[in-house]
């Protein structure tokens, strides 16, 4: 993948999650944006300590980068809880999440990132886990297996999917409270940014700020990495002063478009509407058509497309806007079918 597809894409890498440790927040209160997410954990936590009780198990759904770990963390500072972290995709026998659970201490915050895809036989064993804070073990095999019970510490699960809907319902259902984290509106990242520049040493004035975050994808962490490249940007041609024109140059050669739109974007525009006419095209075809996965093209690129008013999910398949063909300077079909309307009455006069 090129450097300015990884630009905006919400995932991250390992430098990337050393260098966004010192940006995290570490409190509810320094959390930005998510006002109602915020609201409800704020309860729930405040009455699990009132009780002197782990707190109810966490879902927390939305695209990668919006500050799904960063909650948890949050989560486990405010409880004044150990934090363990892992992965769905970490767990792949029943017996490496029984390791896990075992290990953990009373009251101890369980972290596990893309939970839907969790290995079947351990998502069976996290429901008992969940629910009775107990799980069997299965020694041995066949006829000669036994099932020998174990009890485990009171927990809180926090579980982060891209989307809710990817869950089990059974699984589901045993969190006792679902967030879902919605892209952040421009304004939250200019608060985000603003942060980040001042831990950071940034000088980033109003307008640099304003630039940045309408190109950011909603996304905090892709706010915070386009800060970094335009820092780069500053530092080498504008004295280290990021404004709104030193922002936008920079993003330009990242080829980062005024709307926030890369590359893996409009390739999928482009395709819908020159390969497809505008759509309906089911997402698989769109997908092969641009040389990516699937789910990379629904969790990547079309949230940002759809919230963006760019690619409407119809129950054809994938349709472009208006908007999309305008913003890839071309005209909608919709420009011509509306001249044709017109035109029809005159010929048959
Ligand atoms: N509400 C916020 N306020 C300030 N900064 C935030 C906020 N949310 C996220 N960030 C920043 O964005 C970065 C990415 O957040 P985080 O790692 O929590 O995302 P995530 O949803 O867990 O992503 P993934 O699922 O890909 O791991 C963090 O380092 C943090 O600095």
């Amino acid at each position: 993948m090129s450097d300015s597809l990884r630009l905006v894409d919400g995932a991250s890498d390992e430098e990337e999650r050393a260098a966004e440790l010192a940006l995290r927040p570490k409190s509810l209160d320094e959390f930005i944006g998510q006002e109602r997410v915020r609201d409800q954990l704020g309860l729930v936590l405040d009455a699990a300590k009132g009780r002197g009780r782990p707190a109810d198990h966490i879902l927390l759904s939305g695209g990668p980068g919006l500050g799904k770990t960063t909650l948890a963390m949050i989560v486990a500072a405010e409880m004044e809880a150990p934090l363990r972290i892992s992965s769905g995709p970490a767990i792949t026998h029943a017996g490496d999440l029984a390791a896990v659970l075992s290990s953990l201490a009373e009251g101890e915050v369980l972290f596990l990132d893309e939970v839907h895809r969790m290995a079947r036989p351990a998502e069976e064993m996290l429901y008992m886990a969940m629910e009775d804070f107990r799980v069997d073990v299965v020694v041995g095999k066949g006829p000669g297996a036994t099932a020998i019970p174990l009890d485990l510490p009171h927990f809180t699960l926090i579980g982060a999917t891209t989307r809710a809907g990817l869950l089990p319902a059974p699984l589901r259902d045993r969190f006792g409270f679902t967030a879902h984290m919605d892209l952040y509106e421009p304004a939250e990242l200019e608060r985000v940014l603003a942060r980040s520049a001042r831990l950071l040493g940034i000088d980033l004035r109003k307008d640099g700020g304003r630039e940045v975050a309408l190109r950011s994808r909603g996304t905090p962490r892709i706010a915070n990495r386009l800060l970094r490249r335009v820092r780069d940007f500053a530092e080498v041609r504008a004295k280290g002063v990021v404004t709104g024109p030193v922002a936008a140059a920079a993003l330009e050669i990242y080829e980062v478009d005024a709307l926030g739109l890369d590359r893996l974007d409009r390739a999928v525009l482009t395709a819908l509407v020159k390969l497809f006419g505008g759509g309906p095209v089911g997402l698989s075809t769109l997908a092969v058509a641009v040389g990516e996965e699937a789910e990379t093209v629904e969790v990547v690129a079309e949230p940002f497309l759809v919230r963006a008013g760019l690619l409407a999910r119809t129950p054809r398949g994938r349709i472009a806007t208006p908007a999309a063909w305008a913003h890839l300077g071309l005209a909608p079909p919709g420009a011509d079918r509306v001249t044709g309307a017109m035109t029809l009455p005159l010929d048959e006069d």
